[in-house]
C-alpha cells in the first residue's frame, strides 16, 4: 500500500515521517529524491546545467541548490523548466518503490503532490495541516520568511487539498498530539491491509 504524506511548507510532514520511521515503517522523501537526481553523474544533472547555465555550479561542480532555488522560486517559468526535468525522474523512483513494497505499507513524503496531479499514483494521501501563522513560524527555522512566502505562493491552498485528501492530520498542537493521530492512522491502515 503506497501512502503519500503532503502539506504546505512548515506543516510538519517531516515530523510525521520521523514518527512513522520510529514505528518501523519505510518512509521515502520526494524532496530528497528530487535533489539526488541533480547530483553530478545522475540523470537530471546535465539537463539542469544546460537549462540554467554553469553559474548554478559550485566549485566542486555540484549544483548549488540555493542558487537554483533563488532562480526557480522567483519565476514560475523557471520552476516549470526544472520540474519538467526532475519530476519524471522522481515519479519513476516512486513507481519503483510502489512495485517493491507490494505487500506492506510504505510512505512517501511529497511537499507538492496535488499541485502536479501525483495523487493517482497513491492508494491514499494524508494531508498534514497547521495554520498559516504556525507554519510560517516553524518554516522560518529553515528558510527566511520571504523565502517561505515565495515557496508557499507555488502551493495550492488547503481548501483545495482537502478535497483530494483521504486523511487529515492536524499539527496544530504539540508533537504528542501529532503522534496520537499518526498512531490512529497506522492502526486504521494496518486493518485495511489485513
Ligand atoms: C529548487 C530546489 C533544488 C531547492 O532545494 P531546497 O533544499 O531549498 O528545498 P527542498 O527541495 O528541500 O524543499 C523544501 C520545501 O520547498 C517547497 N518546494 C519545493 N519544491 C517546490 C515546488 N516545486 N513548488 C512549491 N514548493 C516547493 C516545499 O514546501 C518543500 O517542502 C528543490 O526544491 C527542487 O528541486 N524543487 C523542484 C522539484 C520539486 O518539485 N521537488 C519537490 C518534490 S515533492
Ligand atoms: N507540533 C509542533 N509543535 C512545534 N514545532 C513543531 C511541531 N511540528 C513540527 N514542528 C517543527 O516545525 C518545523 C517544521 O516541521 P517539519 O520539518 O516537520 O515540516 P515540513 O512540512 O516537513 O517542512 P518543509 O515544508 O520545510 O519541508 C521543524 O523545526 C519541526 O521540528
Amino acid at each position: 500500500m503506497l501512502v503519500g504524506i503532503t502539506g504546505n511548507i512548515g506543516s510538519g510532514k517531516s515530523t510525521v515521517s520521523n514518527i512513522l520511521k520510529s514505528l518501523g515503517y519505510p518512509v521515502f522523501n520526494a524532496d530528497i529524491i528530487g535533489k539526488k537526481v541533480l547530483l553530478k553523474g545522475r540523470r537530471g544533472y546535465k539537463a539542469v546545467v544546460k537549462e540554467f547555465g554553469t553559474e548554478i555550479l559550485k566549485e566542486d561542480g555540484e549544483i548549488d541548490t540555493k542558487k537554483l532555488a533563488s532562480m526557480v522560486f522567483s519565476d514560475k517559468k523557471s520552476l516549470d523548466k526544472l520540474t519538467s526535468i526532475t519530476h519524471p525522474l522522481i515519479l519513476e523512483e516512486i513507481s519503483f518503490i510502489k512495485r517493491i513494497y507490494t505487500d506492506s505499507i510504505v510512505f512517501v513524503e511529497a511537499a507538492v503532490l496535488f499541485e502536479y496531479g501525483w495523487q493517482e499514483l497513491f492508494d491514499f494521501v494524508v494531508l498534514v495541516f497547521a495554520y498559516k501563522g504556525q507554519r510560517f513560524l516553524r518554516a522560518s527555522r529553515r528558510f527566511d520568511l520571504k523565502e517561505v512566502i515565495r515557496r508557499e505562493s507555488f502551493q495550492l491552498p488547503y481548501g483545495k487539498k482537502l478535497e483530494y485528501s483521504d486523511f487529515l492530520i492536524c499539527n496544530t498542537e504539540n508533537v504528542l498530539h501529532l503522534k496520537e493521530q499518526v498512531l490512529n492512522l497506522v492502526h486504521y491502515l494496518e486493518e485495511l491491509e489485513t
